[in-house]
């Protein structure tokens, strides 16, 4: 009982009207109430909640703290169960788009329809031709087909051009013979492919008259419509358990295989490129880049979601950290909460701020996102580098940041976060992979930074940099500005941040340009220099973050301490990764060791400032406590009875003997009592 009064006199203190920081961060009142009445609908309805699983007792039902314990083959079909019950929910209450897309969401269990909804009909939509939108969209989108994205091979994923899979243009049927040549180029990975999808957008080499001319999209038909099967000269299967309990192993990532498996012509994805019936490969106008458009989409959209991510960590840590008490007990009083420790403070209010600076930087991708496709479609390509890069950054960016604040949060709630009823475990497992698909976090900086080197060098032409590169127009001043802050609090002025980042990005950028030019292969200098590369391409990234949150505040933001809030969390943010890379701003020379301890400073009386609304900034997030699937982060703190409640839960305490008893522990025990009798 003790523990509910905790958060209940946490949610007093707050300074600020949760309400409405619940629609900033929903990004409007209508996107909030979307969210908050499906996640509602989805808690409260146990065939979208609960994992059911035939056994001998009949059918049993398992909360979603308890996902972890069950096995693979059961979670999978009742993942199946889930994606066919959700699917006949949106068709029966005809949901929109983006009331379907909440409803996955809140499922929370990747599945086959994620890669259906989220990667193969945005495949077909940016490169496919629009009699191909009309022949293949209507069939998708009422699932009568099922489809899958399958790029990656086993020998290959980051190396986009070295696929192996090839396919052949054949004249005199009009076909494409699509097949894998070694055992390396045998599809691995694509989600939905190992056991559901009856279609994919495969990823060949396009070969025509012997010539060939590098990856191009094909839609293929894998399995019957009526029995299932694979159709001949297709081998396809699940590659096997990841990392994790329950985590993405609701997924069937799939291998696939094709030996001279024939599709018509027009089942090329057409947009960029196309094979006339005779066998004539036609360049469109569209730049080739344009294949790889869905990507660029899947990585815009999956900032928001690290977003997601990464406050559903801090909720559970925020709300436990305030909910736990150790050392301090004066006359028998009451221990210290753990939050108030300022250790706790330093690693868990980062985290807080990331949370709010990736949804903002997340909600302005979308626009930029939104904005870049409408100019494509005007053939108006010029903003396609900045976007590919500033999604390409931001992604990795925002999905590093959040696995390891996942992981941060675990550890800041001590050994229970390490209990799978903690919620924390299965959230890092099912999360990690971000870091690698859509791009590997590594290769995808050293895309930024190849954009950067391209930027820098043409500064010197008089090319003016736009965008998210527009600072380095001001290169001159920031090559050679100095820190005016004189005191901890000039900290806090947005100009003071946004020059320092501006300037750190700026001279990383230039020093490894500078150092490119030493090299007499560029190519080779790149390969050498990666690492202070990725390095300068985390410094432009960052600055957008911090840029894009500075930003939000000068939009208006009405509700009571709202903007306050922001703004201390702004600072948090920027400031901690003023801290964390005080290196950086030193050697780059704009900042002084004294400047650096004054960003120290304010920061920790940020800390101080945020430390009452802190439990309050969480609720903001509007979690039920199924979507968070945590003991140590229920809405009611009251953590301890329920902990105690679910150990007894577990399939290892169903009997007080356990089995194997009599093999191999009652031996042992009986030799140790024949030892004693000796
Ligand atoms: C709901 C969520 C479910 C998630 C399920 C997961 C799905 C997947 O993982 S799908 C598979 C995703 N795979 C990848 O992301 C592969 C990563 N690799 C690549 O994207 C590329 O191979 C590369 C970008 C790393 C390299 O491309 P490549 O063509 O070999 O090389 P260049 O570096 O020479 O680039 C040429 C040129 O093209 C520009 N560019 C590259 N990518 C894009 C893009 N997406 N959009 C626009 N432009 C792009 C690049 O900047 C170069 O430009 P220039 O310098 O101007 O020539
Ligand atoms: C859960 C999950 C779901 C996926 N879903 C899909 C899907 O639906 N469809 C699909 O097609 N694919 C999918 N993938 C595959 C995914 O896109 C690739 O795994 C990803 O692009 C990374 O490629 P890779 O595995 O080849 O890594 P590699 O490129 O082999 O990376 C291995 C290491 O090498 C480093 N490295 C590679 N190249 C360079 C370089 N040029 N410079 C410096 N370092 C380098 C990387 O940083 C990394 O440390 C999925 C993967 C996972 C884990």
């Amino acid at each position: 009982m003790e523990s509910i009064d905790y958060l209940a006199e946490e949610r007093k203190k707050a300074e600020f009207n949760v309400d409405e920081m619940k629609i900033v961060w929903a990004g409007s009142r209508r996107a909030f109430e979307v969210s908050d009445y499906i996640s509602k609908l989805v808690a409260d309805d146990p065939d979208l909640s609960f994992i059911f699983i035939e056994c001998h007792r009949g059918i049993q039902g398992f909360s979603k703290e308890e996902r972890t314990m069950l096995p693979r083959k059961e979670l999978f079909k009742n993942t199946l169960r889930k994606s066919a019950y959700s699917w006949k929910h949106i068709i029966d209450h005809q949901l929109s788009e983006e009331e379907a897309e909440r409803l996955r969401y809140f499922v929370d269990e990747p599945a086959f329809i994620d890669s259906h909804l989220g990667v193969f009909i945005p495949a077909i939509k940016g490169q496919g031709t629009k009699e191909q939108l009309k022949k293949w969209l209507p069939l998708a989108y009422k699932m009568q087909i099922i489809g899958c994205y399958a790029q990656t091979e086993l020998g290959h994923g980051s190396n986009v051009q070295g696929l192996e899979t090839t396919a052949t243009f054949d004249p005199r049927t009009d076909e494409f013979v699509i097949h894998s040549p070694t055992l390396t180029s045998s599809k691995w990975w694509p989600g939905g492919l190992g056991k559901v999808s009856t279609h994919a957008i495969v990823y060949a080499r396009l070969i025509t008259d012997g010539k060939d001319h590098g990856i191009n999209g094909f839609i293929v038909q894998l399995r019957s419509l009526e029995d299932h099967k694979p159709l001949p000269g297709i081998t396809v299967g699940d590659i096997g358990t990841k990392f994790g309990n329950g985590a993405y192993n609701t997924m069937d990532n799939g291998v696939l295989r094709f030996d001279h498996v024939r599709i018509p012509r027009d089942q090329m994805l057409m947009r960029v490129a196309q094979v006339t019936k005779d066998g004539k490969y036609v360049q469109s106008d569209v730049p080739r880049q344009l294949l790889y458009e869905s990507m660029v989409y899947t990585r815009q959209a999956l900032v928001t979601y690290a977003s997601g991510a990464l406050s559903r960590a801090v909720c559970i840590a925020t709300r436990y950290s305030a909910v736990r008490r150790q050392f301090g007990s004066q006359n028998g009083g009451q221990e210290i909460q753990v939050i108030d420790y300022k250790t706790q403070q330093s690693r868990l209010f980062p985290l807080l701020a990331s949370a709010y600076a990736f949804r903002f930087v997340g909600e302005w991708l979308k626009w930029f996102y939104t904005d870049v496709t409408q100019r494509l479609q005007a053939n108006d390509f010029s903003t396609l580098p900045e976007l590919h890069a500033t999604t390409a950054g931001i992604k990795s960016l925002t999905t590093t940041a959040t696995a390891d604040g996942i992981e941060e949060c675990r550890k800041l709630c001590g050994g229970h976060g390490y209990l799978c009823s903690s919620g924390l475990p299965e959230l890092y497992a099912v999360y990690v992979p971000a870091c690698t698909f859509e791009g590997d976090n590594v290769v995808l900086l050293l895309q930024v930074a190849r954009f950067l080197m391209k930027t820098v060098s043409q500064l010197s032409s008089g090319k003016k940099p736009t965008g998210t590169i527009a600072y380095m127009g001001k290169i001159e001043h920031l090559m050679q500005c100095r820190s005016d802050v004189e005191q901890a609090k000039d900290w806090l002025k947005p100009s003071a941040i946004l020059e320092a980042f501006e300037a750190r990005a700026t001279r990383m950028s230039v020093a490894c340009a500078q150092s490119l030019s030493k090299f007499d292969n560029p190519e080779e200098g790149f390969q050498e220099l990666a690492p202070d590369l990725v390095e300068a391409a985390l410094a432009h990234c960052q600055l957008i973050v911090v840029s894009k949150f500075i930003e939000k505040l000068q939009q208006d933001i009405p509700g009571e301490g709202i903007k306050q809030q922001l703004e201390v969390l702004c600072c948090i943010y920027a400031l901690f990764l003023l801290h964390k890379h005080h290196g950086d701003f030193l050697v780059t020379g704009y900042i002084t060791s004294k400047q650096g301890l004054f960003a120290n400073e304010q920061l920790r009386a940020l800390y101080t400032q945020v430390r009452p609304n802190a439990v309050s900034l969480a609720d903001a997030f509007n979690h039920t406590d199924h979507f968070l699937g945590s003991i140590l982060g229920r809405y009611d703190g009251n953590v301890y009875p329920k902990l105690y409640e679910a150990a007894w839960k577990d399939p290892l305490n169903e009997s007080d003997v356990p089995d194997g008893f009599d093999e191999y522990i009652r031996p042992l025990l009986k030799q140790q009592l024949q030892t004693a009798r000796l």
